[in-house]
């Protein structure tokens, strides 16, 4: 499965310590980030990672490009909802393209958790039923 990995600033210690906590989990599958989470994940877990722009500079865009062409399984996105973001359109149409193409969305640890854990007992296999690749 194809899975974007995504924190704003305040919440990227988060998700490191989400990814470090599931990494034999994430490992085994094809991960993708926005710039500067991405470069984090690949420094501090050590995991292979495809980087996309910065959030700010286009990178949500790009993943939400991906779900259109129905190329993302999954979004793993920690949002910081105390902090406006100067791309708050590029963050909104992201998740509206999740419910658009029934995408599963984790904006926070304990969805984020279910998600994985659901991953593993094969509940998003049916990404793989409706004629997707790997
Ligand atoms: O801003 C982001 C998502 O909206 C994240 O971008 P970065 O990973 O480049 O910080």
């Amino acid at each position: 499965m194809k899975i974007a990995l995504i924190a704003h600033d305040r919440k990227k210690d988060n998700l490191i310590q989400f990814v470090i906590a599931y990494h034999a989990i994430l490992a085994q599958h094809e991960l993708y980030a926005t710039g500067t989470t991405g470069q984090r994940v690949i420094d501090e877990t050590g995991l292979s990672v495809t980087r996309f722009r910065s959030g700010p500079l286009g990178g949500d865009q790009q993943i939400g490009a991906m779900i259109a062409n129905n190329d993302m399984d999954m979004i793993i996105f920690f949002r910081d909802p105390l902090t406006a973001q100067p791309h708050e359109p590029d963050v909104s149409a992201l998740i509206r393209l999740c419910d658009v193409y029934q995408i599963p969305l984790a904006t926070n640890m304990g969805t984020a958790e279910v998600l994985l854990k659901g991953l593993q007992k094969g509940y998003i296999d049916w990404r793989l039923i409706e004629g997707r690749r790997n």
